[in-house]
């Protein structure tokens, strides 16, 4: 018998996004789970991707991570994450990454939204970054899972009138952060990690992934 840690659990973090990848990565190295080894996508092989055709931001996580287990027999993490503009209903919403009907084109959506929010005061201009974040895994068997956590995190705060810094990707320019002084492409990587909904939503799932690393039932 040898007293050797068991091997890691590997967690395929399901990302196409590379900014938000390293996003992902940076809250779980801080939040130290031992046991887990995450793996990017180019570490599997390729399999199809399912459109995110949800309704809600859960929704999506669950289509991203269900689909990267099913492919892969590993255990999957996936983040579905957007802004919510208050005077746009929510939007954009889901369909944050697409909003100027390119996906994942930041500069023409940050155009676009600033150029819908033109004439709406400072008092309404009121917007929250929401952030779900699904862990599947998978049973090895048929391919159905064996179990799902799904955590949300929210960042509130406002959108602003032009951009302030570069840092971070997406909206972060044009949002300012309740409390702040300084907009989300202006803080360095860890006060955006201590605040940011994908942040307060990845530490709401580390007991789910410290069970995984200890072989024991996922909490509800
Ligand atoms: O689906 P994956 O492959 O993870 O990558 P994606 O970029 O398509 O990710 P989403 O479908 O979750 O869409 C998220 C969009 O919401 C915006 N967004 C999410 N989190 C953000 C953040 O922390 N800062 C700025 N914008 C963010 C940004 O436009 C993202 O492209
Ligand atoms: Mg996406």
């Amino acid at each position: 018998m040898s007293d050797a840690a068991p091997a890691p659990v590997k967690v395929l973090v399901a990302s196409r996004n590379a900014k938000k990848l390293r996003e992902l990565q940076r809250v779980l190295d801080a939040a130290g789970v031992s046991g887990i080894e995450p793996v990017g996508l180019d570490a599997v092989p390729e399999y199809p991707e399912e459109p995110e055709t949800g309704a809600t931001f859960a929704e999506n996580a669950l289509i991203k991570a269900r689909s990267g287990a099913a492919a892969t027999g590993l255990a999957c993490l996936a983040d579905d994450s957007g802004l919510a503009v208050d005077a746009l209903n929510g939007m954009p919403g889901v369909l944050s990454a697409r909003w100027s009907g390119r996906h994942g084109d930041d500069e023409a959506n940050n155009d676009l939204l600033l150029a819908q929010l033109g004439d709406v005061p400072d008092e309404r201009r009121g917007a929250g970054f929401v952030s779900a974040c699904a862990l599947v895994v998978p049973d090895g068997g048929d391919g159905t899972p064996a179990a799902e956590t799904v955590t949300e995190g929210r960042w509130p705060g406002s959108v602003l009138r032009e951009r302030h810094g570069d840092g971070g990707f997406g909206y972060d320019p044009i949002f300012l952060p309740e409390g702040s002084e300084r907009s989300a492409g202006e803080l360095a990587p860890e006060e955006k990690d201590a605040a940011s909904h994908r942040g307060r939503a990845l530490r709401a799932l580390v007991p789910a992934l410290r069970a995984l690393a200890a072989g024991e039932s996922l909490p509800e």
